[in-house]
């Protein structure tokens, strides 16, 4: 009979509990190094002269939309694919390129899926010891136990994965990657099967257990808010390569591009004309150092905009007020602006449709590029 059962019922209605802080087992965390990677299918270059370190320890986000090779990137790191030009390096070892190949099992390094790509037919606690080859079978049983009291879930050590929910099979596939204490580890989209109820907490958590470990870490996300929070460095993606890379206020405030702008806010984007460093559009006139002559972009951010009494500042009409809890959208239309102004406004409570407002922008809220920026 299982006994876990009843209990894990109720488990579903409540944040999960995980194990004691500080008990996952140290890794010794090793370099991970990409060196000009190539990887091509067919006539398609899906990663196009790729080179990044990843020092030991660092917990570094791979960001990027759907299909720019964040994925192909982490199989050619464990070996699972082969790239057509460049190496992988190991704590300066050559893992994969040019005569030479180490295989998955043998590069200490652990993955995680967003699927967990859990064995069905194995209990938890199988699963987790799939990895520990080098252990006894009593050293192996150990270390699983230990893994899966970190996660918080030593007592479905006897259960198969269809029983648990999403998250607790995810905590497994979790204890099953840092059980054989990886150098590397690397998760894609681990959190991404996860309601947004629950993915904070386990984010929050696994991040614990990733910092515990002391593991290079690599994270796979399309989410900026998620790489913002886990990511000691993030690397942006686009079409097979690498566009910015920093922390992430380095990404947010100084985004090399209008693709790493719009990744990161969700801006109010303005035609404008640039001449001897200042862009002029309707709603203002803003710095826009070294930047060509020529059509810009000024991209607002919605936080950047205040509202004041009619007749002050930049004249708007309010179009719609939304409540959002800790701020309120509030939308107005600018003379000469094609899209009603997105603003991320406090104490609007009062403001009515249609009312006449003044629009004040902080110019530390405007990037500006040129609109022939890629
Ligand atoms: N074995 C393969 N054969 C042919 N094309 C492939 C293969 N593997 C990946 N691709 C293509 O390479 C591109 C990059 O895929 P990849 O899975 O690395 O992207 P991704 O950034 O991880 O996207 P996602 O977030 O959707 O997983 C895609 O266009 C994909 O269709």
């Amino acid at each position: 009979m299982n006994s876990a059962a009843p209990e894990r019922g109720k488990d579903r209605f409540r944040l999960p509990r995980w194990g004691q802080r500080g008990t996952a087992g140290a890794s010794i965390p090793a370099q991970l190094t990409f060196e000009h990677i190539v990887m091509r299918f067919g006539e398609t270059d899906v990663l196009d002269d790729v080179s990044l370190t990843i020092e030991p320890g660092e917990v570094v986000c791979l960001l990027g939309h759907s299909g720019c090779g964040k994925t192909t990137l982490l199989r050619i790191a464990a070996g699972v694919e082969t790239p057509s030009a460049g190496r992988v390096l190991i704590d300066g070892q050559q893992a994969s390129g040019p005569g030479g190949f180490v295989e998955p099992e043998r590069r200490g390094i652990g993955l995680m899926f967003q699927d967990y790509a859990l064995f069905p037919h194995m209990s938890v606690q199988q699963n987790v010891m799939f990895g520990l080859t080098g252990l006894s079978a009593s050293e192996a049983a150990v270390a699983a136990r230990r893994a899966l009291s970190r996660v918080g879930l030593e007592r479905y050590a006897d259960e198969y994965p269809h029983t648990l929910s999403g998250g607790e099979q995810q905590r497994v596939a979790l204890a099953r990657s840092i059980a054989p204490r990886p150098g590397v580890l690397l998760m894609d989209e681990p959190f991404s099967n996860l309601d947004k109820r629950m993915r904070d907490a386990v984010r929050d958590e696994t991040v614990a257990i990733l910092r515990e470990t002391g593991a290079t870490t690599i994270v796979v996300t399309h989410d900026p808010e998620e790489a913002m929070r886990i990511a000691d460095r993030i690397v942006l993606m686009r079409a097979g390569r690498i566009i910015q890379q920093g922390s992430s206020e380095e990404l947010y405030s100084s985004p090399a591009n209008l693709f790493a702008a719009r990744f990161f806010c969700d801006f109010n984007e303005v035609p404008g004309e640039i001449r001897n460093g200042r862009a002029s559009c309707p709603v203002g006139v803003f710095a826009a150092p070294g930047l060509p002559d020529g059509p810009a972009v000024v991209c607002i951010r919605p936080q950047g905009l205040r509202l004041k009494a009619a007749g002050f500042c930049l004249p708007g009409r309010v179009v719609s007020r939304r409540f959002l809890g800790e701020v309120d959208l509030v939308y107005i239309d600018v003379e000469g602006v094609d899209r009603p102004l997105q603003g991320r406004v406090h104490d609007s409570a009062g403001l009515k449709e249609g009312q006449d407002v003044g629009i004040d922008i902080d110019p530390k809220d405007v990037l500006v590029f040129a609109a022939t920026d890629p």
